[in-house]
């Protein structure tokens, strides 16, 4: 793989608290969501410059994606994770993404559940 294609930015352990769950009890609550983020950038250039302006950059993508959640208020974590994928590749122009959304709280005895997904190539 070419230099730069394989370069990331991270995002993790990201906290947002929202409505989200399938049951009533759920839409009455706010619950914590925690978001690990990898997303491709070829770094070279803000490597180069020193310019937040070449760089994907992670505090912007970070308030984004807590109010897409926050204003989303979905049912299921797997429609969580599309929405914020969809908006990384359309609005910051992220065109590989690996994101993972832990509930912690969900199941009791289980340290976290979550989903995970990846969406679009880094070619
Ligand atoms: N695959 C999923 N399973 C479940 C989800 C989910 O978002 N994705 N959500 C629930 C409930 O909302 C649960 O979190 C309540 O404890 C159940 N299963």
């Amino acid at each position: 793989m070419a230099e730069g294609l394989v370069d990331t930015v991270l995002i993790e352990g990201l906290a947002v608290d929202t409505v989200i769950g399938v049951y009533d009890w759920e839409r009455e609550i706010t619950q914590r969501i925690l978001v690990d983020l990898e997303m491709a950038w070829d770094n070279r250039a803000p490597g180069a410059s020193d310019n937040v302006a070449d760089a994907l950059d992670y505090a912007a993508v970070s308030e984004r994606v807590s109010e897409c959640l926050q204003t989303l208020k979905p049912q299921l974590l797997e429609r969580a994770a599309e929405e914020i994928a969809a908006l990384l590749q359309s609005e910051f122009g992220v065109r590989w993404l690996r994101l993972t959304l832990n509930k912690p709280g969900a199941v009791p005895a289980a340290r976290s559940v979550g989903v995970r997904i990846v969406r679009g190539t880094r070619a």
